[in-house]
């Protein structure tokens, strides 16, 4: 991981999710929040910049090929920094596996801070034991191959109704998560860090009488 990323990861570790949020809606007009997932160590933050998987429905016909995970996996990750994160669309069947814990043991070889699915994903024991953070729709049991496939990497996907390029910041903890464009990392920092201490003193006031 970069300085710069390991810094900002500190950082968006000390704020949280809301007050990310809350900055976010002061910078930018889009939507960027995720709604609250589902992890198998749920007590694992996530937080890099975005390498993306891009999944589509399942067709057995030669029109659209079936690549393959690891295929598009390598092309996802080839020249990534240690500490980025995998983010895989649903492809439409949000409720279908997209990965399990033999491929996505890729994600620990190459020093991925982990993955963020907008699918279920198998395996969560095995998930839970791996040294990356893993937050997707929850656990799936079956195999979800004739449902979706991959695709294509490293292409702009969306995920919980949220636009996601490659290289954007996505930060997913226990509360939701939030996705931040590169370019706005450091104002959206600083102003979550603003809005941090500001609460801080809105408490003090609560907690004395001196605010209504
Ligand atoms: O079989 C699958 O597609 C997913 C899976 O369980 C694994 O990667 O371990
Ligand atoms: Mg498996």
């Amino acid at each position: 991981m970069s300085e710069q990323s390991h810094t900002w990861r500190e950082r968006a570790l000390a704020v949280g999710c809301a007050p990310l949020v809350d900055a976010m809606m002061r910078h930018h007009e889009h939507k960027a929040d995720l709604p609250a997932l589902h992890s198998p160590a749920p007590e694992r933050a996530l937080f890099g910049p975005a390498v993306t998987m891009q999944f589509l429905p399942t067709r057995d016909d030669p029109a659209v090929q079936d690549r393959g995970f690891g295929d598009v996996y390598d092309e996802a990750v080839r020249g990534a920094e240690p500490g980025a994160v995998l983010v895989i669309n649903s492809g439409g069947y949000p409720e279908s596996s997209h990965a399990g814990g033999v491929k996505l043991s890729r994600a620990s070889r190459d020093g991925l801070a982990g993955v963020l699915a907008d699918g279920r994903l198998r395996d969560f024991a095995e998930l839970a034991d791996a040294g990356f953070a893993t937050w997707c729709r929850g656990e799936a049991v079956r195999w979800g191959g004739d449902h979706v496939m991959p695709y294509a990497a490293n292409v702009a996907i969306e995920v919980a109704g949220v636009t996601i390029v490659p290289g954007d910041y996505v930060y997913v903890d226990s509360a939701g998560g939030v996705v931040i464009p590169a370019a706005s990392m450091e104002t959206v920092l600083t102003e979550a860090e603003t809005i941090v201490s500001d609460d801080e003193g809105f408490r003090a006031g609560i907690a004395s009488g001196e605010s209504s």
